[in-house]
């Protein structure tokens, strides 16, 4: 299937046949042209990889030609709504804004169950991870890769007591990488710590023949400490335990990718807490990958102070590098991501690497100050640390004795660690020494496998296994006839490729919009006060999922979400039709043979003139490229001043460019324009057009003007409508 990006992704199709789905690769993709400077648009970048070939910029990018620098590093975006189906529409938006990682989170709690689970059952704050969803979403970015010409890799988990089961199950379905740490079950989910080592020497072996990346589990503490920046001596050996170990099994050093999350935000001073732990870091762990992500711990419902903490993050990325950079949505702190704010991450990754790209050619890490001694010290905790575990008598020992996550600044200890018993936790006493004679028929596994004479290798007592011979994998469509992605679709079918449509922010059609609500009220009672706002909207199951103290009694700043319990049939929409564009030639063509004199200023009290500029200035493409000349007025110039000038030159329009829209001037001056033509007699044989970034045309005919140019508008648009409107009036 080969995606149109003026269609939608057709689910119903992507589910057909997935039985024979075969991933098109297995493996990591780094970003192609990496290490290599390049020339885009007017500028050079020193840290950035090839462009895509579909792509949504910038907003920002209009003023450079609509560039789209891609940084250097992968760029996750992590997915949480549940349904797989809603989610794929998101992995394709956030393929376009240039994210190449994308990771789904589980359902909770799928980390204690014990055996593959299979179908579509609809998640809780994240999906189900089964054989049919990795397919699907495997199935899917095939075709969004093809469609942004870059390869996209696919991230899940392997961790829980079903470990090993899923890794082979990624291995089969072309997974391209995934969390695999056993101090995650240990510490977070309470797995026996012996099952957890054993099950993760198979799952690093199966995922080291698989290609895939891992990352560690380290941030979790990061998570879980009362004071995070507590923790980073042993963020450092959780690190260590878990690379050399994965190394040991047989993942390769580039395969292994840290999970750097920087233990503060601000109000701390995080950048000088988080910079030495990224330095010493990278110190320390050379030969593997460096994954950042910015803090979570910190994050509130404030979606702008979340993204501020990200861009601190990211101007460590560019100090000190990162091969990935994960971004977390800015409403993580609110509710399961939404899809738009997957967007707002993944923008403001871009926005940032974009605008510090080679920095660090201009700004050098000084490792003689503070930060050289800071860096010394925590790696000097951390080996401490590691030799105190040696002393105790190895990890398991470490782990009885609650060495992990105690909130003292190691080797200072407040007893309050998670400590874990090895005859404890979910799967103890599950492990079995093989006997002389175990035999596995399978080609990648760790440790002793007996294999029968006879054989070359282990699989071919079955004449090969899965991973060699695929038709031998068993595929199951779904289990439960009522929880399941068919079922959901004969849900929403009113919804499902037809004109009816509704808002969401999570999944198709669930009707939610966000209001964002200013009263001059205290917050507790600005909350109620919103909420009956959202009522008497009309919305239902109205919460407030954010405030802002403006000021203890002046005001406050609420955002509510809530259910809009209508639908919207596009057809019922009145869509002005876009004024089609005559071509230059015509346009010259025309001005050549009938010349036009304008005169254009920007009215009123506003000094804004860059707009109008473009507009007018052959450099621009401006007007004047197509032979219209103009008298120019400069700014704030009075609308009768205007007019006169009109008059006064016969000129054939008069253009205003009006930004400033404080209490509506802007159309307050258009109709003053109109009615002042109308006084002076000349409405009807001069053209009225207005220009600005709070302009459109609706308005500017509304006010009385023959259009209105907005965002986005440039000299051709204009020109065209001036000569059509010309050959209109006569
Ligand atoms: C080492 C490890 N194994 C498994 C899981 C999966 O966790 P469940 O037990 O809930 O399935 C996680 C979770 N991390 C979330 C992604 C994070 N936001 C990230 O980007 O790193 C993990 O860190």
């Amino acid at each position: 299937m080969k995606l149109d990006p003026n269609k939608k992704i057709d689910i119903k199709e992507l589910l057909q046949d997935l039985e024979s789905y075969r991933p098109r690769r297995r493996g990591w993709h780094w970003r192609d042209g990496r290490d290599q400077k390049r020339q885009i648009g007017d500028f050079e970048y020193l840290e950035s990889s090839e462009g895509l070939k579909n792509y949504v910029p910038l907003p920002g990018s209009r003023g450079f030609g609509y560039i789209d620098p891609q940084p250097d590093c992968v760029i996750t975006t992590e997915i949480a709504s549940g349904r797989f189906e809603d989610d794929i529409r998101r992995m394709r938006m956030a393929a376009w804004h240039g994210a190449d990682h994308i990771m789904v989170i589980r359902t909770a709690g799928q980390s204690h169950i014990d055996s593959l689970l299979e179908g579509t059952n609809q998640g809780i704050g994240g999906i189900m991870v089964t054989r049919k969803q990795v397919r699907a979403s495997r199935k899917a970015l095939d075709m969004i890769e093809d469609e942004v010409g870059r390869p996209i890799n696919f991230h899940s988990y392997v961790s829980g007591v079903a470990g090993p089961d899923i890794a082979v199950m990624f291995a089969e379905e072309g997974i391209n990488g995934a969390h695999q740490d056993p101090q995650y079950n240990v510490l977070y989910r309470n797995v026996n710590m012996v099952r957890s080592f054993v099950d993760a020497c198979e799952a690093k072996k199966i995922m080291a023949w698989a290609d895939m990346l891992q990352i560690d589990g380290a941030h979790n503490a990061n998570a879980t400490a009362m004071k995070a920046w507590k923790v980073m001596p042993e963020l450092m050996v959780q690190h260590a335990i878990n690379s050399a170990f994965s190394q040991k099994v047989g993942i390769k050093p580039e395969n292994i990718a840290l999970s750097t999350v920087p233990p503060t935000a601000p109000p701390a001073p995080c950048m000088r807490l988080d910079l030495p732990y990224a330095v010493a870091l990278r110190d320390f762990f050379t030969e593997y990958k460096m994954r950042a992500q910015q803090n979570t711990k910190y994050m509130e419902s404030d979606a702008r102070e979340a993204t501020v903490t990200h861009t601190l993050n990211l101007m460590i990325s560019r100090l000190t590098g990162a091969d990935i950079q994960s971004t977390i949505t800015p409403d993580e702190g609110r509710n399961v991501p939404w899809h738009y704010n997957n967007i707002a991450a993944i923008s403001t990754a871009k926005q940032a690497l974009d605008g510090m790209d080679g920095l660090k050619e201009m700004v050098k890490i000084d490792r003689d100050g503070i930060l050289g001694k800071d860096v010394r010290e925590l790696k000097e905790r951390a080996v401490l640390f590691m030799e105190e575990i040696l002393e105790v008598g190895g990890y398991f020992k470490s782990v009885e004795d609650g060495f992990f996550i105690d909130s003292g600044y190691y080797p200072e200890r407040n007893g309050d660690g998670i400590p874990r018993q090895i005859d404890g936790g979910i799967g103890v006493g599950a492990i079995f020494e093989r006997d002389k004679d175990y035999f596995a028929p399978v080609s990648v596994h760790y440790g002793y496998n007996a294999i029968p004479e006879g054989f070359k290798k282990a699989s071919d007592a079955i004449g090969g296994d899965t991973f060699e011979d695929p038709s031998k994998i068993v595929y199951v469509d779904e289990l439960d006839e009522f929880d399941n992605v068919n079922v959901r679709l004969e849900e929403l079918e009113r919804y499902y490729d037809t004109k009816i449509v509704k808002p969401e922010v999570e999944w198709r059609a669930d009707g939610v919009v966000a209001v964002t609500i200013f009263f001059p009220l205290d917050e507790r009672t600005a909350e109620f006060a919103a909420i009956k706002c959202g009522e008497k909207m009309g919305l239902e199951d109205v919460t407030v999922i954010h405030k802002n103290v403006m000021h203890p009694s002046e005001g406050t700043l609420v955002e509510i979400k809530g259910k809009v319990k209508f639908d919207i049939n596009i057809d019922e929409l009145v869509i002005p039709e876009k004024i089609p564009v005559l071509s230059e030639a015509e346009i010259r063509e025309e001005i050549q043979k009938n010349p036009m004199f304008v005169v254009a200023a920007t009215v009123g009290e506003d000094e804004h003139s860059v707009g109008l500029k473009e507009t007018l200035d052959i450099k621009h493409g401006g007007i004047e490229g197509f032979g219209i000349k103009y008298l120019y007025l400069g700014t704030s110039c009075p609308v009768e001043k205007l007019v006169d000038a009109a008059i006064e030159t016969n000129a054939d329009a008069i253009l205003a460019s009006t930004i400033i829209t404080h209490d509506d001037v802007h159309i307050k001056n258009m109709r003053k324009i109109h009615e002042l033509c109308i006084e002076k007699g000349i409405r009807d044989k001069v053209i009225l057009a207005c220009g600005g970034t709070q302009v459109t045309n609706e308005i500017a005919v509304e006010a009385g003007m023959d259009a209105g140019f907005g965002r986005g508008c440039h000299g051709i648009d204009v020109a065209s409508f001036l000569v059509k409107k010309r050959r209109e009036m006569k």
